[in-house]
């Protein structure tokens, strides 16, 4: 569609004439009689458009400023301020700032400076562009941001101050900044003290535990704010309204890296700035009928679990602590025994196994909730029917994983599962069974390159919408019998003796869940997804690379 016109002049762009446009999609230049469409002025500052103009698009412009004017366009060499004369030509320019792909889907701040002839259209310049930007409603105006100055290597109030609140002051984006002094501090502030009507969104600097207490904080508020109590698992929860961005300055990051494609606080940083919008599903725990916690992205029993109960005693060590304790973990090679009952997900959200990555944009995450959820119509089918059918799986297992989102990271760049979604209301349960040591090796080998880590006979993958575990020294006697009955009557005694004497280590041993990266208290859980309960400043992964057009160009 042809936008409408809305400033045209004869600007200069790194000493080169040019025939400067502004319409409601786009401010693009091309050197003025050049009717090849090849060349544009000075370096490539972004890609061309059908016209073969130089262009940013609007939503894309960070902002725009009246720039003091210095020698270098007129050739002195030395950059000097001259005063401002309304008579000599060019001396007046403005400096537009903008979104520019990089590599591995990394964003930075570019620059383009555009001198005029006189002030006046300069500022007529300027003011037609900051009208264009007001317009963006989507854009935070006002943000609360906490620091959590212990994360990762504890770079994060540095990371801050120096390389994203320069940006967002830039775009002219006021902040409250709270560096957290306790555990849980973000979480409770959130909970109960912040004035959240004040704020356009919250913003995590930190890790993925940083990002776990910012959600408990915020979910927990908007549950109570509602009068819905999130003690009942089959509760429907509401929806947060503010949006979170992160900062990524923790061990993993796997939240920042699979919502954006890269662990960059400056990417991070203008996704905030432009005002991104990636809704999120997150996963509620109970035990029995008690809430424990939410998760977004790792449930990990066994392997996991085990990681990360040896990695805490070893905080010191910063982000190595997992590798560490990844080995170590690895050479014990511990197996478990349990049952899951899971509630498969319809077929039209695709499977773990479907190789269709949630990318900007996901197909499968708009379709509507009611498509996703499978509900039919209420009078044709039976409560079963409805709400599908349980399965139930027994047996010893090295993990049992449930990623609500493909868990990439820069130790897996592709992720724990990674097909799975980031908005379609599912959660990816893969069971590792007991297996040797070598198979196991290749099975995490494979988390690190292309092929398939799922390819394997000991590992089965299901795309669900709720599930149970129970550990089976926890399963009561009736079910312990009802499981055995078909063995023989010499297993069922072992069992029973086993189960009150746990040093035997006859497949008693425990181990517990890693939930985001907090070790939760009880191994028997239910597990329950609320699609799109949260909503990050990000926009999902972007599927072309770098010199692809990120715009259909009849658009500019
Ligand atoms: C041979 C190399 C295999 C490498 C396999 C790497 C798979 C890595 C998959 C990582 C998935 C991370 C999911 C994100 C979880 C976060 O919510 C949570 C909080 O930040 N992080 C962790 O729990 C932190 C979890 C960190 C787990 C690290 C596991 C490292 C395993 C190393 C095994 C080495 C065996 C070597 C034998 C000689
Ligand atoms: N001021 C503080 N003092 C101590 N602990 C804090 C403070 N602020 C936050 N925390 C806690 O620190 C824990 C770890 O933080 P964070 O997630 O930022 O880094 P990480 O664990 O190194 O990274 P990742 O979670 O990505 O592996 C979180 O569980 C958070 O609750
Ligand atoms: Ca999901």
């Amino acid at each position: 569609m042809e936008q409408k016109l809305l400033l045209s002049s004869q600007l200069s762009v790194h000493n080169t004439l040019c025939e400067v446009t502004l319409n409601s999609a786009a401010l693009s230049w091309r050197p003025r009689g050049d009717n090849t469409h090849k060349r544009a002025a000075g370096r490539r500052y972004g890609p061309l458009n059908a016209a073969g103009s130089q262009y940013v698009p609007v939503c894309e412009i960070i902002s725009v400023q009246e720039t003091e004017e210095d020698c270098a366009s007129t050739g002195v060499g030395k950059w000097q301020k001259v005063p401002q004369t309304p008579v000599e030509s060019n001396q007046h320019a403005f400096t537009v700032s903008y979104v520019e792909r990089t590599q591995k889907h990394r964003w930075r701040c570019g620059e383009v400076t555009l001198h005029c002839t006189d002030r006046t259209l300069c500022l007529q310049w300027v003011q037609a562009i900051r009208e264009q930007l007001s317009l963006l409603t989507i854009r935070p105006k006002r943000l609360l941001v906490y620091i959590n100055p212990y994360g990762g290597k504890h770079h994060g109030k540095r990371i801050y101050e120096q390389k994203v609140a320069p940006i967002f002051s830039r775009a002219s984006i006021s902040t409250d900044v709270i560096v957290t002094e306790w555990a849980n501090h973000a979480r409770d502030h959130l909970k109960t003290e912040a004035e959240l009507k004040k704020y356009d969104g919250v913003v995590c600097v930190g890790g993925d535990g940083m990002f776990s207490e910012i959600i408990h904080g915020l979910i927990s508020r908007t549950q109570s704010d509602s009068g819905v109590d999130q003690n009942l698992s089959d509760e429907t929860l509401i929806p947060c309204s503010l949006r979170i961005g992160i900062i990524p300055a923790g061990s993993t990051d796997c939240i920042c890296y699979a919502t954006v494609g890269s662990n960059d606080p400056v990417t991070s940083a203008l996704h905030i700035v432009v005002g991104d919008s990636q809704p999120m599903d997150v996963c509620s725990i109970h035990h029995n009928n008690t809430f424990l916690r939410y998760s977004v992205s790792l449930l990990g029993y066994g392997f996991y679990g085990d990681v990360l109960t040896d990695s805490e005693r070893k905080r010191w060590m910063g982000p190595a602590r997992y590798d560490i304790s990844g080995v170590k973990t690895f050479m014990s090679h511990r197996y478990y025994e349990g049952t899951i009952t899971f509630l498969p997900a319809d077929e039209n959200v695709g499977t773990p196994r479907d190789k269709l990555p949630c990318r900007t944009g996901c197909n499968i995450c708009s379709l509507p909730s009611a498509d996703k959820q499978g509900s039919r119509d209420e009078e044709s089918v039976s409560d079963t029917d409805r709400k599908g059918v349980w399965q139930v799986i027994r047996g010893k297992f090295l993990a049992i994983n449930a990623a609500c989102m493909s868990c990439a990271c820069p130790r897996s760049p592709k992720g724990l599962s990674p097909s799975a979604h980031l908005a379609d209301g599912t959660v990816d349960l893969i069971l590792v069974r007991r297996c040797s040591r070598f198979d196991f090796l290749r099975h995490l080998l494979r988390h690190t390159n292309k092929d398939d880590q799922f390819d394997y006979p000991f590992v089965e993958v299901y795309r669900v919408r709720q599930f149970h575990f129970t550990p089976r020294y926890e399963e009561t006697n009736s079910e312990l019998d009802l499981r055995e009955a078909d063995g023989s009557g010499r297993k069922r005694f072992f069992s029973r003796i086993c189960r009150e004497h746990p040093a035997c280590n006859c497949s008693l041993v425990h181990s517990s869940w890693n939930c985001d990266g907090e070790i939760l208290p009880h191994a028997a859980i239910q597990v329950r997804v609320h699609c799109q309960l949260i909503k990050l400043f990000a926009r999902g992964i972007e599927e072309h690379s770098v010199f692809e057009e990120p715009y259909p160009l009849s658009a500019i």
